[in-house]
């Protein structure tokens, strides 16, 4: 068993800002987060932040914890020890971190009985977001698919579908799992474009991929996770 992992929570950060509406200067504040699933320690006490509006691109190995880090932190999961903070809000507050983040998981997270745009339209209707899905789903070349249903699409389509969704959403925190898998060459350059524009609008990224050489365009920052230890690159 993996030493030290089940101690009480330290609180170390500071209090969250008070006042209504009052910007964030942190997307991201961890200290000291742990975190296990069964017998196997993923994170062994992650510390980072990151400032609104920064990108940053998350590299590691297969199976160093990449995607369950970007889990943890879309409140999918709980640490096992340490502080959180999501725009603002504690890792733990799992509505209030939801409603400001955005997951764009590995294998799109899409609803394959809806269509295209049914699929948009719920999405901007879980944020209370008004957008325009026939205009989103021609910026990603989806426009002869606009009523096919998910299960239809191969695995590049069901990736544009969800950098669509992840554009017309524009969450203040946008974590993004290997956006260029099952993309061809004109669909990386798609994701580039379209992530791209969302720092442009002060979006905070945190991409996992195994591409730096492309994420880094959009995603300057590196960090690498190892052993489940964060580095800077
Ligand atoms: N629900 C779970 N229960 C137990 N272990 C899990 C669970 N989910 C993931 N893991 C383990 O966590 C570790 C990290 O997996 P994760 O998918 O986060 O890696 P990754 O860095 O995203 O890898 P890849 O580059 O292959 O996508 C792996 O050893 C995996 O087996």
């Amino acid at each position: 068993m993996a030493e030290g992992v089940d101690l009480p929570v330290r609180h170390v950060l500071p209090d969250p800002p008070t006042a209504a509406g009052a910007p964030v200067s942190y997307a991201l504040q961890l200290r000291d987060l742990w975190l296990r699933l069964g017998r196997e320690v993923i994170l062994r006490g992650v510390t980072l932040d990151v400032a609104a509006g920064e990108g940053v691109t998350l590299l590691g190995e297969n199976g160093a914890g990449k995607t369950t880090l970007l889990r943890l932190l879309a409140s999918g999961l709980r640490p096992t020890r340490g502080e959180g903070r999501v725009m603002g809000f504690d890792l733990r507050d799992g509505r209030a971190v939801r409603d400001h983040i955005h997951l764009m998981p590995v294998d799109a997270g899409l609803y394959p009985d809806l269509s295209c745009a049914e699929n948009l339209a719920f999405a901007l209707k879980m944020h209370g977001q008004k957008g325009n899905e026939s205009a989103a789903l021609r910026r990603v070349g989806l426009e002869a698919a606009v009523h096919r249903r998910v299960r239809f699409l191969s695995a590049g389509m069901r990736k544009r579908l969800a950098l669509a969704r992840a554009h017309l959403l524009a969450r203040p925190l946008t974590l993004v799992d290997e956006p260029f898998a099952n993309l061809d060459t004109a669909g990386r350059q798609l994701v580039l474009e379209l992530l791209g524009e969302l720092r442009a609008t002060g979006v905070t990224l945190l991409i996992a991929a195994h591409e730096p050489e492309l994420a880094q365009q959009v995603a300057p920052r590196a960090l690498r996770l190892a052993g489940g230890v964060l580095h800077e690159v």
